[in-house]
């Protein structure tokens, strides 16, 4: 999954679970005179945290990029040449300090404080990491969750299967994780953070008889996108989605380019056009500061030469005679919105079936 998915951090996290999973079947203590355990053990349980710390502080560089892969495999076998040395030297200073206990009359728990310092210190920065994060992803939050299960196994190792099974679960954990990511990737549109057209499109199947649905585009967005920018046009795209995003009732879509729609599952279009215009007049009044440093949303200055606002027009419509399928109502939709466009932007165009059409067809019918 992480070669199809171009992820290489969900490999090395398994890969150091593997490992030590390895390094305990081949030095398992078959005889009580070995010393391989009691080395090993502290050993293993000190790395194993501040490995799966480094793969998830390292950035994302997928699977194919050489000199990154170079750099893990470095690490790697330096890492075992660390391991072997301190099996075959035993330098025992190295050994008492990273064995040291956190109590030393506590039976039920065997973790090092050396171990469990690294554990700590892994969770703790992951976490802080996750809060200041944009981009939030089920793996990374599940990182901190499996170091949490890999504390608890070894420190169980000594239990039969406990670290197999907890390994076996921490594998799913990972696939599950990189599953929802992938659904979400496919989902949601990256610069907006809206759901985007495949999550509209399936949207549909869940709608009953009444519904409405409206199309919104942003006026005047290629002259925006040529005065400010293509950066200045992303962060109105971005501002006027978040602005979308607050639609009571209803659910915003990224439709595509400068365009977004709104569905609103059980409603008619009486019911949902004043909060349409509420939309409408929310985004008119939102002064959008295009100089990186004054990102402060305030509506005092509007003469701020870098401070722009920018307009929608709307078009709405609901399911009727002519137009039974949600896919129907929304290329009705977008009638409207072509006429509210032609009528002078900044509006809200109710598309309505023309009673005449309706009623012949009726006629028709019978
Ligand atoms: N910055 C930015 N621009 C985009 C994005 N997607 C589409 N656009 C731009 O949106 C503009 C759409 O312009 P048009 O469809 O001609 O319409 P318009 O300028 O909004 O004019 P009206 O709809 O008639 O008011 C094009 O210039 C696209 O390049 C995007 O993700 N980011």
């Amino acid at each position: 999954m992480s070669l199809w998915l171009n992820r290489i951090q969900p490999l090395l996290l398994l890969l150091s679970v593997l490992l030590v999973n390895v390094l305990f079947s081949y030095f398992a203590p078959l005889e009580q005179v070995s010393i391989a355990p009691s080395v090993l053990f502290p050993v293993v349980s000190l790395m194993l945290p501040l490995n799966l710390f480094l793969w998830s502080i390292l950035p994302e560089k997928g699977v194919q990029n050489r000199s990154f892969n170079s750099l893990v495999l470095a690490l790697f076998v330096l890492q075992a040449m660390f391991v072997y040395w301190l099996m075959s030297e035993l330098p025992l200073q190295w050994i008492e300090w990273i064995s040291l206990p956190v109590l030393s009359d506590l039976k039920l728990y065997h973790l090092s404080f050396a171990s469990s310092l690294a554990f700590l210190f892994a969770g703790f920065v992951l976490s802080l990491k996750l809060n200041y994060e944009k981009q939030l992803r089920v793996f990374n939050h599940s990182v901190v969750f499996i170091l949490l299960l890999m504390a608890f196994a070894l420190n169980q190792y000594t239990q039969d299967g406990v670290l197999a099974w907890v390994s076996s679960v921490v594998g799913l954990i990972v696939i599950l994780s990189l599953v929802f990511d992938a659904h979400h990737i496919a989902y949601t549109d990256e610069l907006t953070g809206l759901k985007g057209r495949r999550a509209l499109n399936e949207s549909f199947m869940g709608l009953g008889k009444r519904y409405a649905i409206a199309m919104v585009d942003i006026d005047h967005f290629k002259n925006f996108n040529d005065t400010y920018g293509h950066d200045a046009g992303d962060k109105v795209l971005k501002i006027v989605a978040s602005i979308l995003d607050t639609v009571q009732g209803g659910k915003a879509y990224r439709y595509g380019g400068e365009e977004f729609t709104l569905v609103f599952a059980n409603k008619s279009v009486d019911k949902v056009s004043t909060e349409l215009e509420r939309l409408r007049v929310a985004i008119a009044n939102e002064v959008i500061y295009l100089n990186p440093k004054s990102n402060a949303k305030s509506t005092k200055n509007k003469t701020d030469p870098k401070s722009v606002s920018v307009t929608i027009s709307l078009g709405l419509a609901e399911p009727d005679v002519d137009h039974s399928s949600p896919s129907q109502v929304l290329k009705f939709a977008d009638e409207g919105l072509y006429k509210a466009k032609k009528a002078g932007r900044n509006k809200l165009v109710h598309s309505v079936s023309k009673p005449i059409r309706a009623t012949a067809k009726k006629s028709v019918k019978k």
